[in-house]
C-alpha cells in the first residue's frame, strides 16, 4: 500500500518540503501546523535542513530535556558552534546550565508574583487611564484600531518604566524586538527589511541597560544590585537588562492584541468575562494557547536524540512548534476553540523547562489590568472591517484589528 506524504494544504506541498517562514505558512500557519502533527513526531524539513516537532508529547519533552535538547547553541535556525551570532547570546534564552543558573535566579526573584505587588495598583490605574482616553467624549459606539490603541499603547505606557529606563527613544524598543525575533529564523526578506536600522537600535537598546541609565527602583537597578550584592557579575548586569528590554515588549504587545482579536471573534466569550472579571488571567493564558504569539523557538541535539522512530544527530537544529502542540488534540479536547471555561494550564505558550517565560507574570498582570479596564467599561466588542496580519518569522502578530466597541 502506498501512504501518500502529507501535505500542508492550501498549497499542497508535503510538509517534509514546505517553508514555515515563508509567507503563506506565516499568513495562516494552522494548516501546516496540523499536517505537521499528522505527518508524525519529528519530521525533517530540507529546506532549512532541521528536524521539526508539532505535536504537543514530543515538544513538551524536549522543553524539560535542556540537557539532550541545548539553547547554548542558540534558539533561531543559526547554529552558535559554527556561526558568529549577531548579538551576544542572552545569558538566559541562549544559555544552559550552569551559565544560565546565576541569571535566571536573579530575574526570577525580581519578576515573582509577590515582587510586582506594588505596580498593580500603577498598571490598573495606567489601564483606566488609557481607557477612559480612547473611550471618553465619543459615544456609545467607537471604532479604533485595537493594535495600535491598546496592544501596543498599554505595555509601551507601562513596561518602560517597570523597567526604569530613560522617556526619551522608547519607540525604539517594538523595531529593535521585531528584528530580534526575525532574526531567530531564516535570514529572509524579513531579516533584511529590518537589518538597516539594526546598528542604531541596537546601540539604543544597548546604552539603555548601564546602570546609570536606569531609574533607581525599576527592575534594571534591581538586576544591578544584584551584581552589587555578586549574585552576578557587573559584566552580567547590561545583559540580563537587555533580556528584558529583548523579550518583554512585542510579546506582550501581541499577546494583547490575539486576546483582543479572541474575545473580538467569540462574543460569549466576553459576555462571560463581563460576568466574571475575576476570568481575565486564566482568559489570557487561554488567549495564548490558542494563538501562541511565540510560535516556535529551535533547540540544538547534544547528542545523537532518539525520538520515536528517529535519531537527531549530534549539533542538528530543532524547530519547535509551540503554536502547533498548543492546539494538538491529543493533548486538548477541541484545541481550536477559544474557551474561557477550559484549564489552558500546561499550555506551551511560555514554554517550559528550566527556560520557562520568567516574564509571564509580568505578562499576565498586563492583561489582567488592560482586560479588567476593557471589561467594565465595554458591552459589546467586535471586529469593525477587515483585518491584517503582520508577519514575524516567530510572532503572530496582528497590524491591524479594526474594533468597535459598545460602552455598557
Ligand atoms: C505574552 C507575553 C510573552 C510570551 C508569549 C513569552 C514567551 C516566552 C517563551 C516561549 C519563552 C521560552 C523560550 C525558550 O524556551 O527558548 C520565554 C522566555 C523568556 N521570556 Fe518570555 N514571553 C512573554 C513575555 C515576557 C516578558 C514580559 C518578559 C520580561 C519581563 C519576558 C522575558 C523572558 C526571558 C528573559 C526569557 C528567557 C528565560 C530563560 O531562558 O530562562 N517574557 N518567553
Ligand atoms: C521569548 C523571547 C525572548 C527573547 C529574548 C530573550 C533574551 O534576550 O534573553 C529572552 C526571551
Amino acid at each position: 500500500m502506498t501512504t501518500t506524504a502529507p501535505t500542508s494544504p492550501p498549497t499542497g506541498t508535503p510538509v517534509s518540503d514546505a517553508d514555515p517562514f515563508g509567507p503563506e505558512i506565516l499568513e495562516d500557519p494552522l494548516p501546516f501546523h496540523a499536517a505537521l502533527r499528522e505527518a508524525g513526531p519529528v519530521v525533517h524539513l530540507s529546506r532549512y535542513g532541521v528536524y521539526a516537532m508539532g505535536r504537543y508529547e514530543q515538544v513538551h519533552a524536549a522543553l524539560r530535556d535542556w540537557q539532550g535538547f541545548q539553547s547554548g547553541a542558540g534558539v533561531g535556525l543559526s547554529n552558535f558552534r559554527t556561526e558568529q551570532p549577531w548579538r551576544p547570546p542572552s545569558l538566559l534564552l541562549e544559555a544552559d546550565p550552569p551559565h544560565h543558573d546565576a541569571p535566571r535566579r536573579v530575574l526570577s526573584t525580581i519578576l515573582v508574583p509577590r515582587a510586582l505587588r506594588g505596580l498593580r495598583e500603577r498598571w490598573t490605574a495606567a489601564a483606566v487611564d488609557l481607557v477612559d482616553g480612547l473611550l471618553a467624549r465619543r459615544g456609545d459606539v467607537v471604532e479604533f484600531d485595537a493594535v495600535p490603541a491598546l496592544a501596543e499603547a498599554f505595555p509601551l505606557r507601562v513596561f518602560p518604566d517597570a523597567v526604569g529606563i530613560p522617556a526619551g527613544g522608547r519607540e525604539n524598543l517594538l523595531p529593535y524586538g521585531e528584528f530580534l525575533f526575525n532574526a531567530f529564523g531564516p535570514h529572509n526578506e524579513l531579516v533584511a527589511a529590518g537589518a538597516p536600522r539594526l546598528p542604531e537600535l541596537a546601540a539604543w537598546v544597548n546604552a539603555q541597560c548601564a546602570r546609570e541609565a536606569l531609574a533607581p527602583d525599576g527592575f534594571g537597578a534591581r538586576i544591578w544590585a544584584a551584581a552589587d550584592r555578586g549574585d552576578i557579575t557587573p559584566e552580567q548586569a547590561p545583559l540580563i537588562v537587555r533580556s528584558l528590554l529583548s523579550a518583554g515588549v512585542d510579546t506582550t504587545v501581541h499577546a494583547l492584541a490575539a486576546a483582543l482579536h479572541a474575545f473580538a471573534t467569540h462574543p460569549e466569550q466576553w459576555r462571560r468575562l463581563r460576568a466574571r472579571p475575576e476570568l481575565a488571567r486564566v482568559a489570557f493564558d487561554e488567549a495564548v494557547r490558542w494563538a501562541s504569539p511565540v510560535q516556535t523557538f529551535f533547540r540544538t541535539a547534544t547528542t545523537d536524540v532518539r525520538v520515536a522512530d528517529t535519531v537527531i544527530p549530534d549539533g542538528e537544529k530543532i524547530l519547535m512548534f509551540l503554536a502547533a502542540a498548543n492546539r494538538d488534540p491529543r493533548r486538548w479536547t477541541d484545541p481550536d476553540r477559544f474557551d474561557l471555561s477550559r484549564d489552558p494550564s500546561g499550555h506551551l505558550g511560555f514554554g517550559f523547562g528550566i527556560h520557562q517565560c520568567v516574564g509571564q507574570h509580568v505578562a499576565r498582570l498586563e492583561a489582567e489590568c488592560l482586560l479588567t479596564a476593557l471589561a467594565a467599561r465595554v458591552e459589546t466588542i467586535e471586529v469593525a472591517g477587515p483585518t491584517r496580519r503582520h508577519h514575524n518569522n516567530t510572532l503572530r502578530a496582528w497590524g491591524s484589528l479594526p474594533m468597535r466597541v459598545r460602552l455598557g
